[in-house]
């Protein structure tokens, strides 16, 4: 068996996918090869759906954030159910998640793993991590702060899985504190429970955003400096962010919790909570033309954008030894054919399992014989003829 080989039987990879009830799938059931994956079809195909369901493998609400509700097909019974087998270097697992019909999806989304009901979603990044690029991430860079957040969010929860629960505790402190300042409240015992709370978290939440930007900045050295994919400047825009530069965590801890009770008045008057980082922000220039990423041509922010994820996926491969499963929609549309060629060796050197969708699959003709080839159409997967 040759080095190749070996590798890529260590690649954590899907190799089967089952869809039931899903979008605009009744059954599907499709056997997956490991590296590059070629999904192409007509618009409205199912191409997107298809990256969904497998976005739906890493904890929240996947790639488009709809409601579960929305991701039952239309003429099912109301629930959905999806199904992998995934394998990799820590063996093979079965992941499934879905809800039930009849169920609105508000109270989450089962999941389970090689048959029994998971802890929680957290419990699948055991297993795999999966990190998207869409069309909407196309405006990221000049889009809301929100956007790049979660973006950001994302990649830390890749490298640390212990993020998401940190976020949704942050959240769950603040919602009560803000209901509090709606409610006129005075007690200044429940404030300060709250605030203890999230200064807690809210500083673990901004200690890990700040060592994935130190650790992902060296990985984006490593891209090539006069590459197709420019090297960028990543920093992190927020108060507790920056603060961690300069002070020891509990110093930052008790700062932000003493900025949160004198700013009740403040926050009272807004009907919310105006610091923390939840209002944090992720900056990006592109470093060879010396400019705010937002400034760039689409294709350039693109290639900015690529950069950014296939550094991350690297450094996810040697933190965890898991490189994580890249989806990759309409990835070809604003890459000229040098930049898709460099794509497609950076992900077989990757050795992650990529996919990619185009409505042509002539856009990938370059991996022909070194990817799998798939078309789809309408509800169903068939092998692609003479890609
Ligand atoms: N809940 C649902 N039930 C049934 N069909 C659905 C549901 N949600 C979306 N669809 C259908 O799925 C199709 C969209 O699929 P998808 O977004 O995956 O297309 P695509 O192949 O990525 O297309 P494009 O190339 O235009 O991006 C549409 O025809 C839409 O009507």
């Amino acid at each position: 068996m040759t080095a190749g080989a070996t590798q890529l039987q260590q690649q954590t990879h899907i190799s089967k996918l089952t869809l039931t009830n899903f979008r605009n799938y009744a059954a599907l059931s499709i056997g997956l090869s490991p590296g590059a994956v070629v999904l192409s079809g007509d618009n409205g195909a199912g191409k997107t759906n298809l990256l969904e369901a497998i976005s739906l493998l890493t904890p929240g609400r996947g790639l488009r954030r709809a409601p579960y509700a929305d991701l039952a097909r239309e003429d099912g019974d109301g629930g959905f159910a999806l199904h992998a087998r995934i394998e990799g270097p820590e063996g093979q697992a079965e992941i499934g998640t879905g809800i039930a019909g009849g169920d609105s999806g508000e109270s989450g989304r089962r999941v389970r793993i090689n048959g029994a009901a998971a802890r929680s979603s957290e419990d699948m990044l055991e297993w795999l991590r999966v990190v998207w690029l869409t069309p909407a991430m196309d405006g990221l860079f000049p889009g809301p702060a929100a956007d790049r957040r979660r973006f950001l969010d994302r990649l830390v929860l890749a490298i640390d899985p212990g993020h998401g629960q940190r976020a949704l505790d942050y959240e769950k402190a603040m919602r009560g504190r803000n209901r509090l300042l709606t409610e006129g409240s005075r007690d200044g015992s429940w404030f300060e429970a709250i605030e203890t709370q999230m200064a807690e978290t809210g500083v673990a939440i901004a200690a890990a955003r700040a060592e994935l930007a130190r650790l992902l900045a060296a990985m984006i050295e490593r891209l090539p400096s006069s590459g197709p994919f420019p090297q960028a400047d990543i920093s992190l825009d927020g108060d507790l962010e920056k603060a961690l530069g300069s002070a020891p965590a509990v110093d930052v801890e008790e700062r932000f919790r003493r900025a949160l009770a004198d700013g009740r008045d403040r926050d009272r008057a807004a009907g919310r909570t105006l610091d923390g980082p939840h209002r944090s922000d992720l900056v990006v220039r592109h470093r060879p033309k010396a400019m705010p990423a937002e400034l760039c041509s689409t294709g350039e922010q693109k290639a900015l954008l690529v950069g950014i994820v296939v550094s991350h996926a690297r450094l996810t491969g040697e933190m965890s030894g898991m490189t994580p499963i890249l989806l990759l929609d309409e990835i070809a549309a604003h890459l000229d054919a040098g930049r898709r060629a460099a794509l497609f060796s950076i992900l077989e050197e990757l050795n992650c399992q990529a996919f990619m969708t185009g409505t042509d699959a002539a856009l990938f003709s370059s991996l022909a014989g070194r990817a799998q080839f798939l078309t789809v159409d309408h509800g169903t997967v068939g092998p692609t003829e003479d890609p």
